[in-house]
């Protein structure tokens, strides 16, 4: 990655309720106008790796101890959360919480409070979100306990784009939904990044369809980055198909416990 990143994540090490390390000098870049996935299972970190970008850690006890995370070479860990929103910062949390007693139209003008742009600006953005998800306009009158999943999870992207934002942070988009309506998801992210030039760092287990439209990954194993590289060399690799792909191999094990990967653990030290 030879451009200078937008976003550059350095050594952060991330402390809950004063105790509780779970963060262990995570580092990472994300050049403008790209999708970059941090990939790994269950508890490895990388929502909490979002919510320190995003300055949302407060709420869950949580601070960075160490390291910096800089946003166009300026330090943001110390600022609030509506401040990153208007450096066009904006995260979609996992489990996609839509208001449920709101329209979906409503949900998506919730996303809009921080705009100064006017009115006319922001009924752009939603005729705009609309032509992205064309679902959400079918659905605007409809409260969002009686939509689908899928829909749900849109509903928290479109809301998200309504804050015009320059980078969105997407955690676990995938989760709980169907593989086709993953898939048309994902489609929109990468319509969205190819078009508005919207930059993405997507959390995701679903290591198979991140890496298929991705730009790079990171891999993350119990608070650290085990291994990282451009998406299509990632879904080349032999550890990855056999821990995150499921192509051979037993099943899930660590990382760290195969051979070639400490081997190249060795070299890249
Ligand atoms: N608010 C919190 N207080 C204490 N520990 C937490 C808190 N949030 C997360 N953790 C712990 O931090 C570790 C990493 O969690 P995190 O949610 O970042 O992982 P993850 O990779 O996003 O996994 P998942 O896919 O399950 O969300 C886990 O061991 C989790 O129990």
């Amino acid at each position: 990655m030879s451009q200078a990143p937008l976003l550059d994540v350095n050594g952060i090490e991330v402390i809950y309720n004063h105790v509780i390390l779970v963060l262990k000098g995570v580092s990472l870049q994300v050049p403008e106008r790209k999708i970059v996935a941090l990939l790994g299972g269950n508890g490895a970190g990388k929502t909490t790796t979002l919510r320190a970008v995003s300055n949302l850690l407060e709420g869950e006890r949580g601070e960075v101890t160490k390291g910096s995370i800089e946003l166009r070479g300026e330090r943001i860990e110390k600022l609030s959360t509506s401040a990153m929103v208007e450096r066009g910062v904006v995260q979609v949390m996992e489990g996609r919480h839509c208001f449920a007693h709101l329209t979906i139209e409503e949900n998506l003008m919730t996303g809009a409070y921080t705009r100064k742009d006017g009115r006319a600006a922001v009924a752009a953005t939603l005729d705009k979100v609309y032509t992205y998800f064309p679902r959400l306009k079918t659905r605007r009158a409809s409260q969002a306990a009686y939509t689908s999943g899928g829909e749900q999870q849109m509903c928290a992207i479109g809301r998200a784009l309504m804050a015009n934002p320059k980078m969105v942070l997407l955690d676990e988009p995938s989760m709980g939904l169907a593989p086709q309506i993953v898939e048309e998801v994902f489609e929109i992210v990468r319509d969205l990044n190819a078009r508005e030039g919207t930059t993405f760092l997507l959390a995701e287990q679903n290591t198979n369809m991140a890496l298929r439209y991705a730009d790079y990954g990171y891999i993350l194993e119990n608070g650290r980055v085990v291994m990282d590289g451009a998406a299509a060399a990632l879904r080349e690799n032999e550890d990855v198909k056999e821990f995150y792909l499921g192509v051979g191999g037993e099943g899930r094990r660590s990382f760290k416990d195969v051979k070639s990967y400490k081997r190249r653990k060795r070299w890249l030290a």
